[in-house]
């Protein structure tokens, strides 16, 4: 489909209604050839039956005469030639655009409707109503061809009239009322046909600009979902590590806590605190702490499970939380989580020894409604192990060893 910015206007021929933008008179022509198919056929149809059907009121006329014969042989031809073109439209329909196919019918038409008047001289006035008829629907059924409908009326109109002067049975009087009906017949085709070209092109326009007004509408909204879920993000994450922080691990951490009451499952905490972290930074700068921050970041997410949540609790501290994980579970966890720290190769250039973390562990207890007392719990198991050397997980006292060691 176009785009209307592509078009520089969509302004309209005063002669032939069409668009003068020539990229966009050949879109609309596309967009609309299906249907100007369809109603040509039926065109074409209509006319060749009509002409057939023309043939009895010949037969009751004139008889199995010879002049019957040459008009069967007249009406056959076009009835013949208008039926191949019907059928030859639905299989190519790129025939339409073709100006050759199109004006030899309508010559075709135009000539034995001139040749078939002086072999009814019986009924010359009743040759009048066909040849406005066909005029009227040179104009009106064959589509966007408005020059040509007009040089293909000039001669019908022409034709006829000298038709009808040849058999010398049209008086003056005659002559100058069938002279009028054409040329009115040509007026009021010529008008209707400009007209709706107009009409069919200005809907055209409104549907372009409907379409594109709809195509920035879906691109704003597309957007808007871009910057919510960028502002989500952001409300959401912790920058540095790309962890939930503090504020979204509580939202998460909560639900957590209502899930394993109400399911009556294990819920497992920690915290993991970077051991000697200031010397780190004091030694190799700020900006090695940082990317030493984020790498152990990915670390623990590598080792925890979907479904565990982990956040930055605050500097160089990052709280988990470990659903439906038991004291034997979540020591396993944080436990092989230390040691990964422990004998991960970071870059000499950020760290010169091996980085540790202590880790302080608890579980939330039957009948705890707040994460409060298990946090605090697990932030005391990490006071203990930092004053135990650090490099070390520490289990709440409040869980027994056999449940951890289970
Ligand atoms: N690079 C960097 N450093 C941070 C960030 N947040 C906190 N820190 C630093 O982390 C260090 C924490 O130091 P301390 O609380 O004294 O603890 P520590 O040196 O790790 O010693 P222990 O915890 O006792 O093993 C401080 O130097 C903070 O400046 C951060 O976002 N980036």
């Amino acid at each position: 489909m176009i785009n209307t910015n592509s078009v520089t206007h969509t302004g309209l021929s005063s002669c032939s209604g069409e668009f003068l933008d020539a990229k966009l008179e050949s879109c609309f022509r596309s967009s609309v050839q299906a249907q100007h198919i369809r109603q040509l056929r039926i065109a074409l149809f209509v006319t060749a039956g009509l002409f057939l059907v023309m043939g009895l009121f010949d037969y009751l006329l004139l008889g199995l005469s010879e002049t019957f014969l040459r008009l069967v042989v007249i009406r056959g031809v076009v009835a013949l030639a208008f039926l191949v073109l019907a059928v030859a439209l639905a299989r190519h329909p790129q025939l339409l655009v073709s100006d050759i196919p199109l004006n030899a019918a309508c010559l075709l038409l135009i000539t034995s409707l001139i040749l078939i008047v002086p072999l009814r001289t019986e009924i010359i006035g009743a040759q009048l109503t066909p040849a406005v008829a066909a005029t009227l629907a040179l104009y009106l059924f064959i589509p966007n061809r408005i020059p040509w409908a007009f040089a293909c009326c000039v001669y019908l109109s022409a034709g006829v009239l000298l038709a009808f002067y040849s058999t010398g049975l049209v008086e003056l009087q005659g002559m100058v009322g069938a002279t009028l009906a054409l040329l009115l017949a040509n007026v009021i085709g010529l008008l209707a046909s400009l007209r709706l070209n107009r009409l069919q092109r200005e809907q055209f326009t409104s549907l372009l600009a409907e379409r594109e007004t709809n195509q920035r509408l879906q691109l704003e909204i597309k957007e808007r979902q871009r910057l919510e879920e960028e502002l989500r993000y952001l409300a959401q994450t912790d920058g540095l590590t790309g962890l939930n922080n503090r504020r979204w691990f509580f939202e998460l951490a909560e639900r957590e806590l209502k899930r394993s009451r109400r399911d009556g499952t294990p819920l497992g905490f920690c915290m993991i605190d970077l051991d000697k972290f200031k010397a780190i930074n004091d030694k190799m700068g700020h900006t090695a702490g940082d990317k030493i921050l984020a790498t152990v970041a990915a670390l623990c997410r590598e080792e925890l499970r979907d479904t565990d949540i982990i956040g930055r609790y605050g500097g160089e501290e990052f709280v988990i939380a470990l659903p439906e994980s038991g004291p034997a579970d979540t020591y396993k966890v944080v436990e092989r989580l230390r040691a990964r720290i422990e004998q991960y190769q970071f870059p000499k250039e950020f760290v010169d020894r091996n980085l540790t973390v202590t880790v302080g562990m608890a579980q939330v207890a039957p009948g705890e409604t707040t994460l409060a007392p298990v946090l605090a719990r697990a932030d005391q198991a990490l006071y203990v192990g930092k004053r135990r050397g650090r490099n070390i997980v520490i289990v709440d006292a409040h869980c027994s060893k056999e449940a951890v060691l289970n």
